[in-house]
């Protein structure tokens, strides 16, 4: 692969069409990426006509010749689906770079069924279709610096990025970021649900508290403090933080939360071991 510049894009192929391709790809083409350097393989018709329309893509049924021009591939398809996949396409893909953002599939298994080290992978997370996601990354050792610059041109798109050194802690990037948004999704909804019983109307209850959590997140983002004090200047000794406060310390919510992403990242190990090389 030549040297990348910050304006030249790669000609790359998605295999698999759906929320997470779409969020990269959606960035991707507003960035400047010209339809003529896409290929997508997408089984599912639904999905090929709404990536038709969406991005103006016209998404293949299946795998053949037509990817043999990509330069990187990147896998956005279910754990479960990932190796019948990649032994229909490793025929048309030796000389490109993989990029997958399955959760738990190792890297070691897909270099086997790809016949190629040339592998990185990403955890995104669903606010990377506003552009405001944030990713795990993890390169095999074979994969060069220009490449990894590569990968982070194309991650641009959805958000931030970090690297690991280890790969196992991408699992861990998973339980916290990658699945973190239901998290916040599931907190949304209890304390919509709550103001609703206090005798707000939901609409005011949702703006309230979106406003809470995009306010107290963009706080966390710009203070040198940290959450454990941010709280503590909210709570009034005696006041009404800390009455709800006690009330979650009392049902050991932050022990059942930090439970609950274990649960995820043990999940993610699973998937790489049953649906692994
Ligand atoms: N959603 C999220 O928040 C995140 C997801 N991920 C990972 O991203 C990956 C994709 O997730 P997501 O985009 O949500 O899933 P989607 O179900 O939205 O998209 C996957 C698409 O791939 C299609 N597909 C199935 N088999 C093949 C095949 N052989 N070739 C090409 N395409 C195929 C599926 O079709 P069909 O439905 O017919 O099977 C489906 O349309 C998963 O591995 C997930 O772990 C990572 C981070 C966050
Ligand atoms: O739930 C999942 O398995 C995927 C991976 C992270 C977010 N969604």
């Amino acid at each position: 692969m030549s040297t990348t510049t910050a304006t030249r894009f790669p000609q790359i192929a998605f295999i698999g069409g759906g929320n997470m391709a779409s969020a990269i790809l959606g960035g991707l083409i507003h960035q400047g990426l010209p339809l003529g350097q896409i290929e997508v393989v997408e089984p599912w018709e639904q999905a090929r006509t709404a990536l038709q329309q969406q991005f103006g893509v016209v998404a293949h049924a299946g795998a053949g010749p037509q990817l043999e021009r990509a330069e990187v591939v990147v896998w956005a398809i279910k754990p479960q689906n990932f190796k019948d996949a990649a032994l229909d396409t490793q025929s048309y893909t030796r000389n490109a770079l993989h990029l997958s953002v399955a959760a738990g599939i190792r890297s070691s298994s897909i270099a086997h069924w790809l016949g190629s080290e040339r592998v990185v992978r990403a955890m995104p997370n669903t606010p990377a279709l506003i552009g405001q996601g944030i990713s795990g990354l993890y390169a095999r050792p074979s994969v060069s610096e220009t490449e990894r610059l590569l990968v982070e041109q194309i991650m641009a798109s959805t958000g931030a990025h970090l690297w690991v050194e280890a790969e196992a802690q991408l699992d861990a990037v998973t339980a916290l970021s990658g699945s973190g948004p239901a998290y916040v999704f599931y907190f949304l909804e209890a304390m919509v649900q709550a103001g609703v019983d206090m005798g707000l109307s939901a609409a005011q209850s949702e703006q309230l508290a979106i406003a809470t959590f995009a306010g107290a997140s963009e706080l966390a983002k710009r203070s040198h403090e940290s959450p454990a004090a941010l709280r503590e200047r909210v709570t009034s000794k005696g006041g009404t933080t800390y009455a709800a406060l006690e009330t979650m310390r009392g049902a050991e919510l932050d022990r059942h939360f930090i439970a609950a992403l274990r649960a995820a990242q043990t999940r993610a190990q699973e998937l790489g071991d049953a649906c692994g090389a």
